[in-house]
């Protein structure tokens, strides 16, 4: 387990910044998630904490060791890290036990010890029986298994993942998610995983770093980004919601009751907020269509499985907030919303 410490981190393309003075720390055994849009820089990073990459300023360190500033520079096999990428780093025309073998003989383990020792891992990501088997006969997330095998023995401290999912199915997905959360258990290492998507960050990670132009903008505990986003942007990347205007009444330290639509509603917020005007996150969990609540019509309705998604139009508002409701209600229909829950977002 090792303490991954990013200080100061920027990389330049040309004009670009790809990381802008990024600084973020991520604890021995930890698990987080790099979300963000297309761009913002989350390859970069993993690049660069794997060594493939180097900073043009700042510094990384492991466990309070240097391994990359402007001078210094340790080489990616002696950083101890494992990378499952989406591209799978993987020998296509070799077996699944040699990909796998790889880094034990490496170090020197052979025979009896290597063999016992694969076949160990094998079982433990799923893939029992599949050493002979070349990786060019196997599927995606077959492939990623045998990747993820490949860091299982190597006993890697940091495991880097980037987009691993990407290819497959929704299937396959959940079983791989489950498998990257029973070996994070197994192998206690500091996990580093990039995605796009929103569902597999919160199902994962212990924490979020929330990307945008190559800056962190938020980095917490998935139900703190989630229920309490820092500002617009991770409030409307992260989860669904509406983020409205509302007019503050009355509170402060912790809630504080606004007005939307001339409806007063409570709403939590931090320390650092107050009116006379305010910008408001409302989850579709927290609404309900009711006899009393903020004035609204119904646009459309989108049938999403167990529920109706209905979205409404507030007068006054930019964007439309969307409701779940088991029976869905007529377009055009003039309806009130009931909220149960909140959240001020911060400037
Ligand atoms: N080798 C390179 N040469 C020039 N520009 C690069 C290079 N690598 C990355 N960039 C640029 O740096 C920025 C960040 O790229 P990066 O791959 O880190 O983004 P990302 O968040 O991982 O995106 P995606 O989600 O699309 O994979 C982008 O604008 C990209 O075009």
């Amino acid at each position: 387990m090792v303490h991954i410490s990013l200080a100061g981190i920027t990389r330049r393309f040309g004009a670009e910044r790809a990381l802008d003075t990024v600084s973020l720390d991520l604890p021995a055994g930890s698990f987080t998630s790099l979300l963000g849009p297309s761009g913002c820089g989350k390859t970069t990073m993993l690049r660069l904490i794997a060594g493939f990459d180097k900073p043009d300023e700042g510094t990384i360190k492991f466990d309070g060791q240097t391994v990359a500033d402007r001078e210094r520079q340790v080489p990616p096999e002696r950083r101890g890290v494992g990378v499952v990428f989406q591209s799978y780093a993987l020998w296509p025309h070799m077996d699944v036990e040699s990909n796998i073998t790889y880094p034990l003989a490496t170090r020197g383990v052979s025979g009896a010890e290597s063999a016992r020792r694969v076949a160990e891992v094998l079982e433990t990501v799923g893939l029992a029986g599949f050493g002979k088997r070349r990786v060019e006969e196997l599927s995606g997330g077959q492939r990623q298994r045998v990747a993820l095998a490949r860091c299982v023995v190597a006993e890697a401290r940091i495991v880097l993942f980037d987009e691993p999912l990407a290819n497959l199915d929704m299937h396959l997905r959940a079983t791989m998610v489950d498998a990257f959360r029973d070996i994070h258990r197994r192998l206690g290492a500091t996990m580093v995983y990039v995605t796009h998507d929103q569902s597999e960050a919160l199902a994962l990670s212990d924490r979020i770093a929330v990307m945008k132009d190559g800056r962190i903008l938020q980095c917490a505990a998935p139900t703190e980004i989630y229920r309490a986003p820092i500002d617009e942007s991770v409030a409307g990347f992260v989860g669904r919601g509406a983020r409205l205007d509302a007019t503050w009444h009355s509170g402060g330290e912790g809630g504080a009751d606004i007005e939307i639509g001339g409806h007063r509603i409570s709403a939590r917020c931090s320390d650092s907020v107050s009116g006379p005007k305010v910008r408001v996150l409302l989850r579709p969990e927290a609404l309900s269509l009711a006899e009393t609540g903020i004035p609204a019509r119904v646009v459309s309705t989108i049938y999403r499985g167990p529920v109706f998604e209905v979205s409404l139009e507030i007068p006054g508002q930019r964007e439309h907030v969307v409701v779940d409701c088991a029976e869905p209600p007529v377009p055009g229909a003039n309806v009130q919303i009931a909220v149960s829950d909140a959240w001020i977002i911060p400037r």
